[in-house]
């Protein structure tokens, strides 16, 4: 792809973990690659008093730490002429000033304000960006999740951001939307005749959706425990995905094309009630166990856990989608930390032939897609074939579409795709807001349920997938959870 026009990228939180850990090192990989015209800034700004050579040196010692062996010396050092420092307390209108001083030296120039802070700063963030003269017609601002807490704090933020920032200037991400086999679905969806016809009620028995992680909540247990996996994932990056999967074809890869549909599809969620929370979802929370061999601790001995926390680290759902084509057909997600293997995948069953003449048992789910998206990008479609000798005996085979073996180019992380989308201005795989508020919409009557429940989430031990209550989820349909590593 072409190198993206010359540009300021402003983040906020440039001291933090998600820039030094994901957003220092994608730009480090448009670097290398040529992506970025000469001039590009990349400003950290973040209140403690640092030296941009202060700066600079964290920022390598962390990118070394994080690329492995895509860090090249030599590369770092070009990188690091881009890179800056600025001081700046979101909340103070003075710190905004020397910013400008900074920034103005380029008025014309695109500005992407990355907000990489707690969302209770965006709306101090963008107040004072305005009132510096520093939102101009080239700048867009990029949102980090989770964005708010509920349906009203989200539509809190984004009326406070809305009042800077055109909505069409507004960036919020969802890294999921970045990653490569997700947009393939989309390729393979609309950009084949095969599976069309298939892709519906009549042809498809169940959808599983399930991002599991073999991490535990790391160093970030303050902020998880007042955000579990419901708010943490599900609101966001399972929803998406499933809208991806259900969604209608658009009319063009154009963003609001491509957001209308998936609205459509959050807005045809069937919304539950106090009684179907308790029989279609499931919460629980890792107790001490393994992880890669080792032993590791349960939830509620992390540090910054509070030892009666009802926090949820795992959450699985049956929605369902009430429209035409999808009616009657469970989509099952499932999320979760200290789970067996880190694993994130779209399973598609099809339904089973309507009488087998090879005596196969009825229910099996013989016909299945699955769209890998970690621990590999693969796509594999399993179907029944004669196996070899002269009984007329079925196994299961699968076609195996391994995208890294395929395509030999490097694969773009998902940053990397979605930093480079807001200085192109490509909104397509982005949030727009009434889709993010109809996600929210849905996930509330869990959220009250469950606050309002005297139960406590079930425990699993770390190390495995899940409660006991997840199997019966699908069991109870005469389903199980797609688990072949
Ligand atoms: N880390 C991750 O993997 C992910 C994070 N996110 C989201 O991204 C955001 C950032 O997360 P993360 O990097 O983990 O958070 P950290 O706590 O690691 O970093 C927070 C950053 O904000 C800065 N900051 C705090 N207060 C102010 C202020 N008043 N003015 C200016 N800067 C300030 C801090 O620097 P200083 O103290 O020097 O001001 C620091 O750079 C959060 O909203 C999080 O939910 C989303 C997905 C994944
Ligand atoms: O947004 C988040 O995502 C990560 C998982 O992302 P992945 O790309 O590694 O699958 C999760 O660990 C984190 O809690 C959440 O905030």
């Amino acid at each position: 792809m072409a190198a993206v026009q010359t540009f300021d990228m402003i983040l906020f939180g440039g001291t933090g973990d998600l820039v030094m850990r994901k957003l220092l090192p994608a730009l480090y990989h448009q670097h290398r690659d040529g992506q970025m015209g000469d001039g590009a800034r990349i400003i950290g700004v973040a209140r403690s008093n640092l030296s941009s050579d202060d700066y600079i040196a964290t920022a390598e010692k962390h990118c070394a730490q994080y690329l492995g062996e895509a860090f090249d010396k030599a590369v770092w050092a070009s990188f690091a002429q881009r890179l800056g420092y600025q001081r700046v307390d979101a909340q103070n209108p003075a710190h905004f000033a020397d910013l400008a001083a900074m920034l103005d030296q380029f008025k014309d120039r695109i500005r992407v304000y990355y907000l990489s802070t707690a969302p209770s700063l965006f709306t101090a963030t963008c107040e004072n960006l305005a009132n510096a003269g520093l939102v101009t017609a080239h700048s867009r601002v990029v949102l980090e999740k989770p964005l708010g807490h509920d349906l009203a704090s989200s539509q809190a933020i984004n009326d406070a951001v809305g009042r800077y920032f055109a909505e069409n200037q507004i960036y919020r991400i969802d890294h999921y939307l970045g990653k490569e086999p997700v947009q393939n679905l989309l390729a393979l969806r609309f950009g084949n005749a095969l599976f069309e016809p298939l892709w519906r009620r009549e042809w498809v028995r169940d959808v599983q959706i399930t991002v599991a992680e073999q991490i535990g909540v790391e160093t970030r247990g303050d902020f998880y425990d007042k955000t579990g996996a419901l708010r943490d994932m599900v609101q966001n990056h399972l929803l998406q995905l499933l809208c991806i999967v259900a969604m209608e074809p658009p009319s063009s890869i154009d963003s609001d094309a491509v957001r209308d549909e998936k609205l459509k599809v959050l807005r045809a969620l069937k919304p539950f009630t106090p009684n179907e929370v308790i029989t279609k979802t499931v919460r629980g929370q890792y107790r001490a166990g393994a992880a890669a061999g080792k032993p590791v601790p349960g939830y509620l001995e992390e540090p910054e856990i509070p030892a009666d926390s009802r926090t949820e680290t795992f959450v699985a759902i049956k929605a369902e989608i009430d429209t035409w084509r999808w009616a009657g057909v469970p989509f099952f997600l499932r999320t979760g930390k200290r789970m067996q293997e880190k694993v994130a995948e779209i399973v598609i069953n099809f339904r089973d032939v309507p009488h087998s003449i090879f005596g196969m048992p009825a229910g099996h789910g013989f016909n299945r897609l699955v769209i890998r998206m970690q621990p590999e990008e693969s796509m594999k479609l399993y179907l029944l074939a004669k196996q070899p000798g002269d009984a007329m005996h079925l196994g299961q085979v699968h076609l195996n579409l391994d995208f890294e073996e395929t395509f030999k180019t490097r694969r773009l992380e998902a940053y990397e795709r979605l930093l480079m989308d807001a200085v192109r201005g490509k909104l397509t795989l982005f949030v727009r807001r009434d889709e993010q508020e109809a996600a929210w919409r849905w996930v509330e009557p869990i959220i009250d349920a469950w606050e309002q429940s005297t139960d406590k989430p079930k425990t699993y031990t770390a190390g495995t997938w899940g409660p006991a209550a997840s199997s019966a989820l699908l069991s109870r349909d005469g389903l199980a959870w797609h688990e072949e590593i």
